[in-house]
């Protein structure tokens, strides 16, 4: 769907994106990043609205530099902020999006009613859009860029400004788009644990870099951290620490958490896989302690940036 070749762009005084490779299959592919990652330029340039300082990209085959109005015809796109007219109603500019796609103007009004019906707009798509709230916002903004019925959609922070219950119903919204019309989604977000249950397929960019990219199945793996709490025994007076002194034994490593609250009766370790589970649970056994939780923690971004920055600084530590 999307390939990316050492793709730059500089600003006069940053660089958002820094020689970015990368390549994005069919289903609902997760971009996330901080705030300034470069997600949003990445999107502009593969829409061929802004060009790329050094390197290539193609969308569908189509390379960006030369061939933007077709892949705009193919593509539809959700931008981050706010830029919906006020006066008009949602069908209004639904419609108008739909024509200045090339529908004629029966198909359009047609589009724009199934597609309205389909992110959840009904009696409320007469209004004018400056009475809506933000979840309702998102909606017109996400039916404007279906309306056309592209293969691909770019979704730029759709869940931005929503509470967790509009937050949820948009990820569900944006699951069907796939599942229900077959199209493919690129999809952004600050925060890593809304993709990971969204995604088939999660990017991760920092400073423009490419941090890392996988299947959500392959990178939850990798990055899942296990909450655990013991109880104490007259044995053991500090059944945490014996059970971390244990693991060490076993050649496991607790997360340093003491900036954290409850420090002291909560161990934090990374588990590759299922094996790590079952290590816990027969270390807690074999002191005689009782297992009060074992948790997975969700994960925000944060945390993906500390463990490359963990991984970065081992790795020059072994070069020097
Ligand atoms: N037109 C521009 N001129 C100068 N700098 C820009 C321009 N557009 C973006 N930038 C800078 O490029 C970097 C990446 O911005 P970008 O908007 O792509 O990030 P983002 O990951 O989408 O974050 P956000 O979600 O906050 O928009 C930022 O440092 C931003 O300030």
């Amino acid at each position: 769907m999307i390939a990316t070749e050492s793709l730059s762009k500089r600003f006069p005084r940053v660089t958002a994106l820094d020689r970015l490779s990368v390549a994005v299959g069919p289903g609902v592919t997760g971009l996330v990043g901080a705030n300034g990652a470069g997600k949003s330029t990445l999107i502009k340039i593969l829409l061929g609205l802004s060009p790329a300082s050094e390197g290539r990209a193609e969308v569908l085959g189509l390379d960006v530099a030369t061939k933007g109005p077709a892949i705009r015809e193919r593509v539809g796109y959700m931008p981050e902020h706010d830029c919906l007219p006020p006066d008009v109603s949602a069908t209004e500019f639904v419609v108008h999006m739909a024509r200045m796609s090339g529908l004629p103007p029966t198909a359009a009004r047609e589009r724009t009613a199934d597609t309205l019906r389909h992110v959840g707009l009904y009696e409320e798509r007469y209004r004018p859009i400056g009475g809506y709230s933000t979840g309702m916002k998102q909606r017109v903004k996400l039916a404007q860029a279906l309306v056309h019925d592209p293969q691909l959609v770019f979704l730029d922070e759709p869940t931005n400004g929503l509470d967790p219950v509009g937050r949820d119903e948009m990820l569900g919204l944006i699951r069907r788009i796939h599942t229900d019309f077959g199209i493919s989604v690129l999809v952004t977000s600050h925060l890593l644990g809304e993709l990971e249950r969204t995604c088939d397929h999660v990017i991760v960019v920092d400073g423009g870099k490419l941090l890392r990219s996988s299947s959500t199945t392959d990178f939850t793996q990798i990055t899942t951290t296990l909450a655990i709490e013991v109880t104490d025994t007259d044995d053991h007076p500090d059944g945490t620490r014996a059970v971390r002194d244990a693991l060490h034994a076993r050649g496991v490593d607790t997360h340093d958490n003491s900036g954290l609250p409850g420090a002291g009766h909560i161990l934090l370790l990374t588990a590759p896989g299922e094996e790590t589970y079952d290590l816990v649970r027969d270390v807690v056994a074999e002191l005689g302690l009782g297992l009060v939780r074992m948790e997975q923690r969700r994960h925000h971004i944060a945390e993906v940036f500390r463990d490359s920055d963990e991984q970065r600084k081992e790795a020059v530590g072994h070069g020097g």
